[in-house]
């Protein structure tokens, strides 16, 4: 912190200055000070004017000494940073490190024990079941400020922010916060998941320059360390950048790479064509290929940030377990960062053009996340989730599928720059995604236990259901469910049922498992999240019929009557 001189530095000798004017003579002390703010605080001289003259009239002198003190002799402005605090000058980063270390002491003892939560999970633990089986995680991360933002003359504020867990985010993470701390609270469940055949997303989201790939690549490491090399499970990873429809291959080493294509298969599966998936032997082998993912994506400065992502990095980590073959997906995201007018001042209309997209493209990831929090609720069955109209959020499809068969849980990461220069669009980010969490949360009262959805059947109750639709036709239930829960069955690609109970039977209960899990996606509730059962629907049909009816009665009675009355 270079502009921090010691507050004792000697002061230069005050020029000899005969002319000092009659306090009366108001014009020559306008054009006197005037004079004076041009030499020594050119940034002020519109404070120069009427108003300020009518204040000190008749007293002229005392603010010329005023200036002196606040701002140098003249000709000899003092640095900005040895002003005294309170003294009236601009204050600098030094002068708010002390009450920003003790602001933030005083109120981390509350908070530490917290830090042990896990968030995700214990988010989980609030969907009691049914409808809602996958869960949304809204954390924020403020970074520190950076040393060339320290240096910058005069120094910067800053926003402060508490970590821990806060009324708007599952939790919070400060500047202080590192990135194993943060793999362990929000992508460590995660993985946990995809080792049972669910699917686990976490995206970084936020301005350019806050931090996104930081936190993303952080998380990337912790996870070539993880549990996920486990004996009996088999890696894979594939890294994707993706601009628009442009979608690049990160990890093909073919000169000529062929186009990559995403798309939806008639049953609804997505289809990916021309992407390279590498086998991963152990944490090395993954490390080497996030290396060479990370110094291959595409950067290029922005106002704010000299090498900014300005494409979204996909990277997908698929494990497959040997013995029942069913696959979980992990999806770390570093989404390229939005930009606000000011940030893209300077580009040329091909960045513009860039910028455009990747904006469009975040705001249909949040409507489809927001949509897709809103669809949770009961009695909001019918609401649309757009995740169509963008590759990116089709590729992630499952985690907006409202008919999808695996559990997804889903952690958006909200990445905010300190500095109060960013203020508002850090504000605009944080209002965006504090809600999308709360729109998760809220639930109108406990979701009462859909016993017909297979995600929440345990191993025996799935061995029961099967048994007791399909058991003439599948002659070992046991070996075919093989120890697996109803989440885990869901999770299950179609050829491994027709391997498991034949090309005829494995099919047909492949087609009742769906049938089944589509209905109970679209069940109908009421208000307080009781299913309104087929029975109750035919009830409450039948009663409208006898209502009507009722009413015709009525009706053609009162005619007769009127028809005798006339
Ligand atoms: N928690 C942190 N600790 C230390 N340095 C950080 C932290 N977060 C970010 N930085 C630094 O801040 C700068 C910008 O961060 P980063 O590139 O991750 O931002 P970004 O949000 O990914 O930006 P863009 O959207 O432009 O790609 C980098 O120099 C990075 O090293």
């Amino acid at each position: 912190m270079s502009d921090l001189a010691a507050p004792n530095t000697p002061l230069p000798p005050v020029p000899a200055d005969e002319n000092v004017p009659d306090n009366a003579d108001a014009e020559a002390w306008r054009a006197k000070i005037f004079a004076y703010y041009k030499t020594n605080v050119p940034t002020k001289i519109k404070m120069v004017n009427s108003k300020m003259m009518e204040k000190w009239a008749g007293k002229y002198d005392v603010l010329y000494q005023n200036l002196i003190k606040k701002y140098g002799p003249l000709g000899h402005p003092l640095p900005v940073s040895t002003l005294a605090p309170g003294a009236g000058g601009k204050k600098s980063m030094g002068d708010f490190k002390d009450s920003f270390i003790n602001l933030v002491a005083k109120a981390a003892p509350q908070q530490l024990p917290e830090r042990n939560v896990d968030v995700v999970k214990s988010k989980a633990g609030v969907q009691v079941n049914g409808l809602e089986t996958s869960t949304f995680t809204v954390c924020s991360r403020v970074r520190p400020i950076l040393p060339h933002e320290l240096e910058k003359e005069g120094g910067e504020n800053f926003a402060v922010i508490v970590p821990g867990q806060s009324f708007e985010f599952d939790y919070a993470f400060g500047p202080d916060s590192n990135n194993s701390e943060i793999y362990k609270l929000t992508t460590e469940p995660l993985v946990e998941r995809c080792l049972n055949g669910q699917c686990g997303v976490i995206f970084a989201y936020g301005q350019t320059g806050s931090g996104k790939t930081h936190t993303m690549n952080g998380i990337m490491d912790e996870l070539c360390e993880s549990d996920i090399f486990k004996e009996g499970s088999e890696v894979e990873f594939t890294y994707l950048e993706m601009l628009g429809a442009n979608i690049k291959d990160c990890l093909n080493t073919d000169p000529q790479p062929k186009p990559v294509a995403i798309g939806e298969a008639l049953d609804g599966r997505i289809l990916t064509r021309n992407v390279s998936i590498h086998p991963c032997a152990d944490s090395s082998a993954l490390k080497a290929l996030v290396s060479k993912a990370k110094s291959l994506r595409s950067v290029a400065a922005t106002e704010k940030n000299a090498a900014s992502s300005r494409a979204h990095g996909i990277g997908i980590i698929s494990c497959t377990d040997v013995e029942t073959g069913v696959t979980g997906k992990l999806y770390v995201i570093d989404l390229a960062g939005s930009e606000s007018a000011k940030d893209s001042k300077k580009h040329d209309s091909k960045r513009m053009a860039e910028t455009k997209q990747i904006n469009l493209s975040l705001s249909n990831l949040k409507e489809c996340i927001r949509a897709r929090t809103m669809a949770s609720e009961p009695g909001m069955g019918g609401i649309h989730v757009p995740y169509r109209r963008n590759k990116l959020t089709l590729l992630i499809k499952d985690v907006f599928e409202i008919g999808c068969p695996r559990i997804c849980s889903t952690v958006v990461m909200t990445n905010v720059s300190p500095l109060a220069s960013d203020v508002s669009h850090s504000s605009n980010t944080l209002k965006y995604s504090g809600p999308l969490r709360v729109a998760v949360g809220k639930g109108k009262g406990n979701l009462q236990k859909d016993e017909d959805d297979p995600a929440n059947w345990t191993n025996e109750e799935a061995e029961a259901r099967i048994r007791e639709a399909h058991g003439g036709e599948i002659g070992d239930v046991k070996a075919f469910v093989r120890g697996l829960t109803g989440v885990q069955l869901c999770g299950l690609p179609e050829k491994e049922y027709l391997v498991r109970g034949g090309k005829e039977a494995g099919k047909k209960v492949y087609l009742w498992m769906w049938a089944l899990i589509t209905d109970a996606k679209t069940r109908k509730r009421r208000d307080d999240g009781t299913i309104v059962t087929k029975e109750d629907e035919e009830n409450e049909r039948q009663e409208l019929v006898r209502q009507k009816e009722e009413k015709a009665r009525i009706w053609a009675e009162r005619e007769k009557h009127l028809r005798k009355e006339f």
